[in-house]
């Protein structure tokens, strides 16, 4: 990506991965499955630059927090390299492990939690000034701490000083916490969702200090948050991350104004936003995230996505296909029902065109569904209304004749050869654009949905196979 400037990055993420392995279900193990990892954070890469504050944005279970830890040495990660100022934090000696643990914080969600309930306010944030030796016995010590109180608006630090956490708010008591992370004076800190416990009106008060904070400390900040008006106000640059993938990072305007992956696309159309026209609102995505234990092939967001690319000849719409995607993805789960269909069609009725319309039909919020959708409570789409080549419209039915002859197999059989997608074979690889890089095969090749502008914008790599 450009930078407007020549500066080295602080923090360097090359293809990070973390993988828990995780014990099965009951049902994994009757069966005998094989242990499957939890693939938390599985291929990511970011530059942190000083002085920047940088925001990680996406669903819960994305691997934002596990990406956090990660950068904080909480965990190690299974492959892949993170350099802090120059140097490798996997392989570091303990004297330079020493160094980095002073220089690398991170403030918690919960300061409930990550406060020591028998703790003093002073022995909180004294204890890692003694721990690495940072000063020169009581008095200095005890300064040190009233002075780091005083920063974080705990003042006069006195009245503060002897408290238990319990005898304090919960805005007072993310301060100290805050208080404790900055006394050892760091560079970089990772606040994971570091408001979402505090009382919406005491809020802005701590991002405001934060924000203080580092402009007189010096800091570096990678903020983890669900709230994207908070990465808004806070980051200079947003990253978007799906199944532990970053999706798409870039300056934070430009990823909210101008979201270029469908995934940033549907998690701000999630957001209410009356300015917002048709065309996103369409754009919201289907269903629920997947289990990280056993993400989808080739782009991870594929079955959620509202512009799943056709294949190469396919004579409809896009709209078509994407809804005869989610029929091929209904059939491969298991989800279609044949004795609704046969309700639905009555004795006069036909079933299979009863099951290829409740196939086609999305799963997305009432605002986001067709007139007939709506008309007939979610369960119907008016299939002569979309734009399906008959090759698909014959497979659709075909497929939809062999599960109501109780074929589940042959029933996606049917769809093999019609309704593909490379968007679930190949891997997209995140590719530079003028001020982002996106993960997405829609940006890929020339002549399909190029961005960034004349100069050819993410075409400039070829695509993996
Ligand atoms: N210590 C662990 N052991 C096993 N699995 C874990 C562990 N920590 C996280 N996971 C799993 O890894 C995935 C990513 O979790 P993570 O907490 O990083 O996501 P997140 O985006 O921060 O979610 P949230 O916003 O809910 O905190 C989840 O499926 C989670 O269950």
């Amino acid at each position: 990506m450009d930078r407007p400037d020549d500066r080295e990055p602080l923090v360097e993420i090359e293809g990070l991965r973390k993988l828990f392995d995780q014990s099965q279900g009951i049902i994994d193990t009757v069966l005998g499955r094989e242990p499957q990892p939890v693939r938390a954070v599985d291929g990511v890469s970011l530059d942190i630059y000083p002085g920047d504050t940088v925001g990680i944005a996406g669903e819960s279970g994305c691997g934002k927090t596990t990406l956090g830890k990660l950068l904080v040495k909480l965990y190690e990660p299974t492959e892949g390299s993170i350099s802090f100022d120059g140097e490798e934090i996997t392989d570091m000696t303990r004297e330079d492990e020493r160094e980095f643990r002073k220089r690398v914080q991170m403030i918690f969600q919960d300061p409930f939690e990550s406060l020591n309930p028998r703790m003093t306010v002073y022995d909180t944030i004294a204890e890692p000034l003694k721990i690495n030796e940072m000063t020169e016995g009581y008095d200095e010590r005890r300064a040190r701490v009233k002075q780091v109180l005083e920063d974080v608006g705990l003042g006069p630090a006195e009245v503060y000083l002897d408290a238990f956490p319990d005898e304090l708010s919960g805005g007072e008591r993310q301060r100290v916490a805050i208080a404790r992370a900055l006394v050892v004076d760091p560079d970089f800190i990772v606040c994971d969702e570091p408001v979402s416990m505090l009382d919406v009106s005491i809020r802005a008060g701590v991002l405001n200090l934060m924000q203080e904070l580092q402009d007189e400390y010096d800091l570096t900040y990678l903020f983890i948050s669900h709230d994207l008006s908070l990465i808004r106000y806070m980051c200079d640059r947003a990253g978007i991350m799906y199944l532990g993938n970053m999706v798409e990072q870039g300056p934070t305007d430009d990823v909210i104004d101008d979201p270029k992956h469908p995934y940033t696309e549907a998690l701000f159309d999630a957001v209410p936003d009356v300015e917002l026209g048709e065309d996103r609102r369409r754009a919201n995505a289907t269903g629920e995230v997947p289990s990280p234990r056993n993400p989808p092939s080739g782009c991870r967001y594929h079955p959620r996505c509202a512009h799943i690319i056709p294949p190469d000849g396919w004579g409809g719409s896009q709209e078509a296909f994407r809804r005869a995607f989610q029929f091929k993805l209904k059939a491969k789960r298991g989800e279609l029902d044949a004795d609704a269909a046969r309700d639905d069609a009555g004795d006069a009725g036909d079933a299979v065109e009863s099951l290829v319309e409740q196939g086609l039909t999305l799963d997305v919020p009432e605002e986001y569904r067709s007139e007939t959708e709506i008309e007939t409570g979610g369960h119907r789409v008016d299939a002569s209304t979309l734009d399906l080549p008959s090759d698909a419209s014959a497979a659709l039915e075909e497929s939809a004749e062999a599960v109501l002859d109780g074929d589940a197999e042959a029933a996606v059989a049917a769809l093999d050869d019609v309704i593909t997608t490379s968007c679930a074979t190949r891997e997209p690889r995140p590719l530079p654009s003028g001020t982002r890089e996106v993960a997405c095969h829609r940006y890929e090749d020339d002549g399909v949905e190029g961005i960034g502008g004349s100069d050819g914008g993410l075409n400039a790599a070829p695509a993996e196979d």
